[in-house]
């Protein structure tokens, strides 16, 4: 479970999150929303302890979160944002990426569940074959996401990661999630079709933090 209690955020003179309160049980499905510049990604940021907060805690499972436990807690989370970076190689070898890293050497790609996760994210597998710069945005997108999805870290921070999508790409992505019940998800958003998919509201507006019920 993780909480943020009493937050407050202060950057070039500004309160960009003012005592924001929010407790994110397992499996439950938040859509963050609110203006341009009202701090929705900071506030991910501030989960995963990369941004210093003036005031408050970040908590998991009660207990607050310090530098000591960094690595620990990191390894907890899916981040996903809404530009892909560059590669060169094949849209194979891009879902392969993480498993070179040391860091996930106890896991191995599934070519099986990648297929899987591609069509149920509305790409044909034999894509993995093409470069993956030729690619369009939006297909980079649900690669990054697929990509992502392998390490099977069950809380998923998710920041705008529909923004670049078509309709029929973004309902399959969103329904992807909705139906994931296994997976918590914290979904920065502009995009009220996550609401229609069951996802709860809560909403960042001049550093206040609502939760819409
Ligand atoms: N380190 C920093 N120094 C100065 N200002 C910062 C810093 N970090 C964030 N901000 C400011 O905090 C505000 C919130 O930014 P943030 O990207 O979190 O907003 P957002 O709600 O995600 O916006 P959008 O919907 O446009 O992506 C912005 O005005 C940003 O410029």
């Amino acid at each position: 479970m993780l909480e943020f209690r009493e937050v407050t955020l202060r950057r070039a003179g500004r309160v960009i999150l003012d005592r924001v309160n929010l407790t994110v049980s397992p499996g439950e499905h938040l859509a963050l929303t609110g203006p341009s510049g009202a701090g929705k990604s900071t506030l991910l940021k501030v989960a995963l302890l990369f941004e210093p907060v003036d005031a408050g805690a970040v908590l998991w499972n009660g207990q607050e979160v310090t530098v000591a436990d960094l690595g620990a807690h990191r390894s907890r989370f899916l981040y996903i944002g809404q530009k892909p970076l560059p590669f060169e190689g094949t849209a194979g070898e891009y879902l392969n990426l993480p498993f070179t890293f040391a860091a996930n050497h106890a896991l191995h790609a599934d070519q099986v569940e990648q297929d899987r996760l591609m069509e149920a994210l509305g790409l044909d597998p034999a894509l993995k074959k093409s470069p993956y710069a030729r690619l369009s945005g939006g297909e980079q997108q649900r690669l990054t996401i697929i990509q992502g999805l392998q390490l099977e870290r069950s809380f998923c921070l998710l920041d705008e990661i529909t923004s670049s999508l078509d309709q029929e790409s973004m309902r399959a992505v969103v329904g992807f999630f909705a139906r994931d019940k296994a997976r918590t998800v914290l979904a920065v958003t502009h995009n009220r079709e996550w609401l229609e998919f069951g996802f709860a509201e809560v909403s960042l507006e001049s550093g206040k933090l609502w939760r819409r019920e």
